[in-house]
């Protein structure tokens, strides 16, 4: 985690700002005339990369969420791409949603998002993703995590793995209660005993971080709370801010001592910031549609910003 880390430090936020474009975020003369897959990810890479220019300086990174690019097939995947590649090039760590799990062999293919493709003999990788870390799913155990672990340690880059996710549901099988189990564990704090095991020879010595980090809603602040001093040297992703109805007040047992620990994302909140503004314009040009996105974002992105800092220093 030493990149995210330095990263927050420069920014001094802890915070990522989610990229989920949708036809309903974007402001309507966007979307003008559009016919195909390809005019609408054309449509969603100005309006990424209007969003990236507005917050590069103050914010440390991106969360791309791949749900919204596939949606669009191949043209959706070249402006997932494309916006990931813009974003490093702004010096964000890209943090790619991508929510994978399955079994060893396959979820080796997957780890390629983070270390290229697969090397046959005299070709070389291609890191054709250009993400520094992805989300993960733990639910197939330790040989569909394996993978992604060698992966980020070969590439110096991250994983964050599903623990306590942020979505109401999420107590259907993350707060179920190990019978037996000593002490009596749900399973999201036994995913956590999993993923400081499967951190524990990858941990960085300067900052105490693994590459493998957890995901742990804003929502659910006792469980994350209790979760944070079951995992000392994890990470934490903690989306569900905003939108989803996670405060200031939620996150402050999720950081560590030292004011790290935690990156919380807001993805709604910031690039549809627009649509709650007091008064919204007429655009007559998409630049000037653009513009308004982009400020409206800033600020958002600033107020979040400030929020969370309260929030550490309670
Ligand atoms: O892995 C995630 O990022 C994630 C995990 C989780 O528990 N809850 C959650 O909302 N997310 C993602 O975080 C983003 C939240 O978006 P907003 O609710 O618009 O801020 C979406 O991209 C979700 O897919």
């Amino acid at each position: 985690m030493r990149v995210l880390i330095n990263a927050i430090q420069r920014t001094g936020n802890p915070s990522v700002i989610g990229l989920d474009p949708r036809p309903e975020l974007l402001p309507s003369i966007l979307l003008e005339g559009a016919q195909t897959p390809r005019d609408v990810a054309d449509a969603y890479f100005a309006f990424n990369t209007a969003v990236i220019d507005a917050l590069y300086d103050i914010i440390p990174a991106v969360k791309p969420q791949i749900a919204m690019y596939e949606a669009l097939g191949i043209a959706g995947i070249e402006t997932f791409i494309k916006t990931n590649e813009y974003a490093q090039s702004r010096g964000l760590y890209v943090l790619a949603d991508i929510k994978r799990g399955d079994i060893g062999s396959t979820a080796a293919s997957y780890a390629s998002h983070l270390c290229g493709t697969p090397q046959i003999e005299g070709m070389p990788r291609f890191d054709v993703w250009h993400e520094d870390a992805v989300t993960v799913n733990p639910y197939l155990g330790s040989d569909g995590i394996a993978p992604f672990v060698t992966a980020a340690v070969a590439t110096n880059k991250d994983i964050f793995v599903l623990a306590k996710t942020s979505n109401p549901s999420s107590s259907e099988l993350q707060d179920l209660v190990i019978d037996g189990s000593i002490p009596h564990e749900t399973v999201a704090e036994h995913v956590a005993g999993l993923l400081e095991e499967w951190g524990e020879s990858t941990r960085d010595k300067e900052t105490g971080y693994s590459h493998v980090g957890a995901v742990v809603g804003a929502t659910h602040p006792v469980e994350g709370t209790k979760l944070r001093k079951l995992m000392p040297h994890t990470f934490f992703l903690v989306p569900g801010y905003g939108a989803q109805g996670g405060t200031g007040a939620d996150l402050a047992g999720l950081f560590d001592s030292n004011g790290l620990g935690a990156l919380v994302n807001s993805s709604r909140g910031i690039i549809g910031a627009w649509k709650k503004a007091a008064e919204i314009p007429e655009f007559a040009t998409r630049e000037d549609a653009l513009a308004f996105v982009a400020r409206s974002a800033r600020k958002a992105a600033l107020a979040m910003k400030d929020d969370i800092s309260q929030a550490i220093a309670q």
